[in-house]
């Protein structure tokens, strides 16, 4: 058991309790899976790329659903026009522009079908439980922990930076213009990030605040690790892919005669 899974036992100070949320992302950020290194260093293939941004597509496309349920719940107008922010990078202005459009000319530039990527009907199941699961958790905690369970938004950035420049190295079926996603998330998450560190720490100031808060930040964690561990089972040697999910073999949804649903 590390330092940051013994229960507190003390009440921390705002910075005590920052340390200890960043002492959390060190350990148990996706920045160390090992699907990620993997992606960041040349050495998936192009099925595998694919599948990691077929899955990650419904990540995204469930972001502001769970950031539309905590606006919901959040009483100040002040905190509610910065929370808009996100649904807007996420959602655009208008049809075509925003993240969730800006994923899909990365799956559009892998060669997936539009189709089959929006209809997420052939992601893995662990990819469908893990990104529920951060839905059910926003909307049925409290709103500390929901506003928390964002915090991983703290360390984005670097892994953002080291896996752009190392798939823009190695692979040639990715480009800056494919990748275009990240670029903005480079502002927009230490933006986001700030926002929720600030009210965390302003608000979490009892034990038991302060637990929920570093539980939350470990519950996230394990959401974004699920999501790689299932890529990794599924689609690197010797690979198990689940039945129904994308075998890499098609591009589009169409399912072939005689491929099990
Ligand atoms: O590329 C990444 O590694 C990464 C990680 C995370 C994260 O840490 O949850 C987010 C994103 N990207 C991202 O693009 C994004 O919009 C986002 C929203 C959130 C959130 O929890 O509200 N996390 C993340």
């Amino acid at each position: 058991m590390s330092d940051i899974d013994a229960p507190l036992r003390e009440v921390l100070s705002p910075n005590e309790l920052e340390a200890r949320l960043r002492a959390i992302g060190e350990q148990r950020y996706h920045h160390r899976h090992p699907f990620q290194l993997m992606l960041q260093n040349g050495e998936l293939d192009r099925r595998q790329v694919s599948a990691w941004a077929l899955n990650r597509y419904y990540y995204q496309s469930m972001i502001p659903l769970k950031d539309g349920s905590l606006i919901g719940r959040l009483e100040e107008p002040a905190l509610r026009r910065e929370w808009r922010s996100r649904l807007e990078d996420h959602d655009g202005h208008a049809e075509g522009e925003g993240g969730i459009a800006r994923w899909l000319m990365l799956t559009d530039g892998l060669g997936l079908d539009r189709e089959m990527v929006i209809s997420t009907r052939r992601i893995l199941p662990a990819t469908r439980f893990a990104v529920e699961a951060y839905l059910h958790f926003v909307r049925e905690r409290s709103l500390l922990e929901a506003i928390a369970s964002s915090l991983t938004e703290l360390f984005s950035p670097m892994v953002i930076g080291q896996r752009v420049s190392g798939m823009l190295q190695h692979y040639d079926f990715v480009s800056a213009e494919t990748l275009a996603y990240f670029a903005p998330r480079l502002t927009q998450a230490p933006r986001d990030a700030e926002m929720a560190l600030d009210y965390v720490k302003r608000h979490a100031l009892r034990l038991d605040q302060q637990q929920a808060v570093l539980d939350a930040l470990i519950f996230k964690c394990q959401v974004l690790w699920t999501q790689l561990d299932a890529l990794q089972h599924a689609y690197v040697a010797p690979g198990q892919v689940p039945p129904g999910a994308w075998d890499g073999e098609t591009t589009g949804g169409r399912l072939q005669p005689g491929k099990a649903l």
